[in-house]
């Protein structure tokens, strides 16, 4: 008799297990897209560095508005340093960009201004330091701009670019290696010969996920219910990866193998093998050589939802992320009370309305946990703890954000 363990000790058992450290190399900025960067980035400047004008206008003093006119001495255009200064009287047109000159502590624009020969008139005051940019702006000097783990986007490398950084240390991606095992389970395109065979979609949703998360992936595609194949698809597998996923066969059935081949044939530490959580209950997760294995139920929704779980934070971990599963608060338009003494998950619908999320089943289909059209659209997962109450309309639920995973 297997021993099911509950949804929060199958995490912590994961999250404890030791993982192999990144290999870590260097990056252009553009090919650092979508990686883990591996140290802080901290400013060696300020940005700006001296005080900058944001308009084009004339550098004034603030005090000097008060004069009828403001004789205008020099020009200042930037990526020039003009050499004259701002005294009392006097003014430099100074634009977008420009340092301001000595002696200015505010910029006049020259919409709010009447010029006469080499004299201006102010027509509109502004207040003090008006479209001067202080030093330490946009960030200062030994600030942390970019912490170690975040993975790198558009922003990212705008920071770095003015950083003049044009190469930074990322996180080499670890693989994932993922087949899908059945007789009765077909791959693209491959001939049906009889009624009782399906098209398998687990392997390539797997693999989809994975690469969304950022990983590298080997696809083994299908492999028949078989031992010697599925120990030869496993031996492979860890031979070509970090992390091995596969579906189906390891629940009750004759020819549910794949469980066999991990603990007798590959002798892999079983970490676990059946957990309460419904879809997914009969997820094995196991060591072997410093890989991990993670062999998820066949049905589609349960092995789309567990590989969610359980394979996203591992490629989060082994690539030195702080990424997490997008887990947050919405309110739930309708009663739902809980059916069984397990962590459940269940499709629904999201949607953002005035500053908070709200879930419903408009057109989620019920059924098995074979029903992977339930998340299509704008999905997410209700999450309902093993040991929670009935859900009652309004409350505050837990949902996970399917279209925000990474
Ligand atoms: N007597 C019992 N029967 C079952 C139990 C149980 O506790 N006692 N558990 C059920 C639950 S829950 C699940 S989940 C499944 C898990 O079984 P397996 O992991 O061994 O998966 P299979 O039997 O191979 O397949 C289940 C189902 O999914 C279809 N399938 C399989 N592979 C794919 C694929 N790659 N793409 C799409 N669909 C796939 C397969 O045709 C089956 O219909 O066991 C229950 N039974
Ligand atoms: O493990 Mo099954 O996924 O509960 O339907």
């Amino acid at each position: 008799m297997r021993e099911f363990i509950s949804y929060d000790k199958s995490l912590e058992i994961l999250n404890n297990i030791k993982l192999s450290k990144p290999t870590i190399q260097k990056e252009f900025l553009i090919n650092a897209i979508g990686k883990v960067i591996a140290s802080d980035i901290i400013a060696d400047h300020n940005s700006p560095e001296f005080p900058t004008s944001g308009m084009d206008g004339y550098a004034i003093k603030h005090e000097d508005q008060a004069l009828k006119t403001i004789k205008i001495i020099d020009k200042n255009p930037a990526g020039t340093v003009v050499e004259s200064k701002v005294e009392t009287g006097v003014c430099i047109k100074t634009f977008t960009g420009s340092l301001m000159p000595e002696g200015s502590d505010t910029l006049i624009p020259i919409e709010n201004v009447e010029v006469n020969g080499d004299e201006i008139t102010i027509t509109k005051e502004v207040p003090f330091g008006f479209a001067t940019r202080a030093i330490g702006e946009n960030y200062a000097k030994d600030e942390v701009l970019i912490k170690k783990g975040t993975v790198v986007g558009f922003a990212e490398v705008g920071v770095l670019a003015s950083l003049n950084i044009a190469q930074i240390p990322v996180a080499v991606n670890p693989t994932v290696a993922i087949a899908s095992t059945g007789s009765e389970i077909l791959d693209l395109g491959e001939m049906q010969t009889n009624d009782a065979q399906i098209r398998s979609s687990n392997h390539l949703t797997i693999e989809a996920l994975c690469k969304e998360a950022g990983a590298s992936t080997v696809q083994l595609g299908i492999v028949k219910d078989d031992i010697d194949s599925i120990t030869e698809m496993l031996e492979t597998a860890l031979s070509k990866s970090d992390i091995v996923v596969t579906t189906g066969g390891v629940s009750v059935g004759d020819y549910d193998f794949v469980q066999d081949v991990i603990k007798d044939k590959l002798q892999a530490e079983v970490l676990f093998h059946g957990v309460t959580i419904k879809p997914g209950m009969h997820l094995l997760a196991a060591v072997k050589d410093g890989k991990t294995i993670i062999a998820l139920p066949g049905f589609a929704y349960s092995s789309t939802v567990c590989a969610i779980l359980y394979v996203l934070p591992l490629i989060y971990k082994l690539r030195g992320s702080n990424e997490k599963l997008p887990i947050v608060k919405a309110k739930i338009q309708q009663d739902f009370p809980r059916k069984m003494p397990k962590t459940v998950f269940t499709a629904c619908n999201v949607e953002y309305i005035n500053g908070e999320y709200t879930i419903n089943f408009d057109g989620k289909k019920k059924g098995t946990s074979a029903i992977l059209t339930n998340m299509l659209e704008s999905p997410a997962l209700l999450i309902q703890k093993e040991d929670s109450e009935d859900i009652k309309k309004g409350d505050l639920v837990d949902i996970l954000l399917l279209n925000e995973l990474k």
